[in-house]
């Protein structure tokens, strides 16, 4: 089960912090290692729909708006050539009414004055005064001409589509015919007509004019069509009677096919777009109308691709800043999801190596605390808490110190502060020390300590890696203690003997103190070993070296220096003759008796004493004059004392 902080300790790095509650113990572990979840592969996926659901309303948006634009201008375009329509609706029905205007003139002054008309003299008098008019003829009714205002010798028109068309219609129309080649210009030519009605209503002939065709395409100069614009003035026969076509005129032409042509009996004006039905195969858009009171339908188109010039530009704008931005998005998409992807590798590795970590620290069989900077204990595993004693909640209730022996406290901070101040989590130095068990009982531990930093290089915590060493301590401490001292009446050995002398010497040479050494030889003994057996000796021995320890200060010596020989060193003696008191002592101390298996068993001692610096200023001279000594009591009869030189006065 896992339940938040608080973390064991104050201040911000706490709420990092939490806690695995497990049967008996509590552990504590980095938050993000056991909450964060997994959410890259969703994430990834709702970016890349994201992505496309972007790039997908950006290209809807972009599109609509090309094609909006698109309508715009064809719809402009429409509007424009309708004025145009009707501008050049206009122009031609007042060329076709002043053609009227001049033929009705005519057709009156013949009517009038019969064959002497002259229209020759007219225009050269202005009298018609219509440049327009290649030729303006009167013609009879048998298709002579009568009058002509050019030379044009002997003609016959009866042949023509006007003058069939005036004979057999009545109607007083102006009559626009097909583009013929002139027989007396030699060009082609446009040839208007008027009926000459004789009084009785019969047939009297015709007033015929002829155009220039070009003179009905001539409205391009007032209207900017393009380069390849069109003007088209059409019969409602199907017969083109001009029209100009990027620039270049023709007439005569079956208009019958065209799309404006076949619209025009159901709609008689109207817009168009048309795909490529002229002979040049270029798209335009149209407007037609078919003019009031004539035969006839203007037509005026421009290209489609030069009204949507413009259109198309833009339209190639919005396409590469589409196509930039679908590539940015894309890309940033991309990388989004790139950097997510390595986010869950990490997150994956990361886990993996919590998982290791978490496994490493239960299942150690060293004892693994986390502490915090100031000596807190944030979490320790099963190891740990069993060393001590504690379990989890009563350790993190307790800092280091306090599981420290008050002695080795100070130790123990310094050893936290330097590795805190080297803030290096490698190669961490270890040092033997001891805690203080929940029994009271002292455990020996071999601990490293390695600092965990955050980003900053700021310390976190420490990791202490602790190892009971205890067991190694006491077997040391037991070899260390036989290495030194009699086995069997737990004396100081001659080894420590000799150690303790050489400090004593020391200190009394460096403070000017006095100092003694006694050499005791028990007399009798080998009877005892004899008479008694040599577990007897041994218990005898024992409570000798009981008796001496009590026959000397604390900080004096006693040492069994082998068999039944025993050495005393005096530290700080304030009078040379303490010794041969304490020498005195001993003498007295073990001339009585000694109680073994239930009897008294009766010995006595002889005792060499040398004064420092009396009797020698060193070691090796104090021993052997000790030793002469003890011999000198010895020889003397035993159970006495004797100075290893001259007596100390
Ligand atoms: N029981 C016992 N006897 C020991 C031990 N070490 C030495 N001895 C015996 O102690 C005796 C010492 O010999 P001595 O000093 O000649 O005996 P003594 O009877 O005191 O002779 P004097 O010194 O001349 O009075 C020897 O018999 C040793 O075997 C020991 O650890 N235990």
């Amino acid at each position: 089960m896992l339940r938040r902080g608080p973390g064991p300790g104050r201040g911000g790095w706490q709420s990092r912090w939490i806690f695995v509650d497990r049967p008996s113990r509590q552990y504590c572990f980095p938050e993000s290692s056991v909450l964060r979840k997994r959410t890259g592969i969703p994430l990834n996926l709702f970016i890349a729909l994201l992505c496309g659901l972007g790039v997908a309303g950006l290209w809807l948006v972009t599109l609509q708006r090309v094609v909006f634009e698109r309508e715009q201008s064809i719809a402009a375009a429409m509007k424009s050539n309708t004025h145009l329509a009707i501008a050049y609706e206009q122009q031609v029905f007042r060329t076709l009414k002043a053609a009227e205007q001049v033929a009705a003139f005519v057709r009156e002054q013949y009517l009038q004055k019969g064959p002497d008309i002259d229209l020759w003299r007219w225009v050269e008098r202005q009298t018609i005064r219509e440049s327009m008019f290649t030729i303006v003829s009167v013609v009879d009714e048998t298709g002579q001409i009568v009058s002509s205002s050019q030379p044009t010798g002997r003609v016959n028109y009866t042949d023509r589509e006007f003058f069939q068309a005036h004979r057999t219609a009545g109607e007083d129309v102006l009559f626009v015919s097909r583009p013929v080649l002139g027989r007396v210009s030699g060009r082609w030519q446009i040839p208007m007509s008027l009926r000459i009605s004789r009084p009785d209503g019969g047939f009297g002939g015709v007033v015929v004019m002829s155009v220039d065709p070009a003179n009905f395409t001539a409205f391009d100069r007032h209207a900017d069509l393009g380069g390849q614009g069109l003007l088209e003035l059409t019969g409602l026969d199907g017969a083109v009677r001009a029209r100009k076509l990027g620039g270049a005129d023709s007439f005569g032409m079956d208009a019958r096919s065209l799309a404006w042509f076949r619209l025009q009996p159901t709609s008689p004006e109207g817009e168009l777009i048309d795909h490529r039905s002229l002979e040049d195969g270029v798209e335009r858009i149209i407007s037609y109308r078919r003019m009031a009171g004539y035969p006839l339908m203007v037509v005026v188109g421009t290209a489609y691709a030069e009204e949507l010039a413009l259109v198309s530009q833009r339209r190639g704008s919005y396409l590469v800043m589409a196509g930039s931005a679908t590539a940015v998005l894309v890309l940033f998409a991309s990388l989004l999801m790139l950097v997510l992807a390595r986010q869950r590798t990490a997150a994956d590795a990361l886990r993996a190596s919590e998982a290791v970590f978490r496994a490493t620290f239960h299942q150690a069989a060293m004892g693994i605390a986390h502490i915090a900077p100031d000596g807190r204990i944030l979490g320790a595993n099963e190891k740990y808490c069993q060393m001590l004693g504690y379990d989890g909640d009563e350790l993190r209730e307790r800092s280091v110190f306090e599981l420290s022996d008050a002695d080795s406290q100070d130790e123990i901070r310094q050893f936290l502060a330097s590795r805190l101040a080297e803030h290096s989590p490698l190669a961490a130095p270890e040092i033997e020390k001891t805690y203080r068990r929940k029994d009271g009982s002292t455990l020996w531990v071999c601990e490293a300590l390695s600092v965990v930093t955050d980003a900053d290089g700021k310390a976190e915590f420490l990791v202490a890696v602790a190892q009971d060493i205890t067991a190694r301590k006491a077997l040391e401490a037991r070899l260390s203690h036989a290495a030194l001292h009699d086995g069997l009446t737990g004396l100081p050995n001659r080894v420590m003997f000799l150690d303790r002398l050489d400090r004593v010497l020391e200190s009394a040479r460096r403070h000017g103190d006095l100092a003694a050494v006694l050499y005791i030889d028990l007399d009798g003994f080998k009877a005892v070993n004899d008479s008694r057996g040599h577990a007897a000796g041994d218990a005898l021995l024992q409570q000798v070296a009981r008796r001496l320890e009590g026959c000397v200060r604390a900080e004096d010596t006693v040492a069994r220096l082998g068999g039944d020989e025993f050495g005393i060193v005096l530290a700080a003696l304030a009078r040379t003759q303490d010794c041969e008191a304490v020498g005195r002592k001993i003498i007295q101390a073990l001339a009585r008796p000694f109680l073994l298996d239930e009897s008294e068993v009766c010995i006595s001692a002889s005792v060499g004493a040398v004064a420092y610096p009396a009797h020698g200023e060193d070691t090796r001279s104090l021993l052997v004059n000790a030793d002469t000594a003890m011999y000198v009591a010895k020889h003397a009869g035993k159970n006495r004392f004797s100075w290893g030189g001259r007596p100390a006065a």
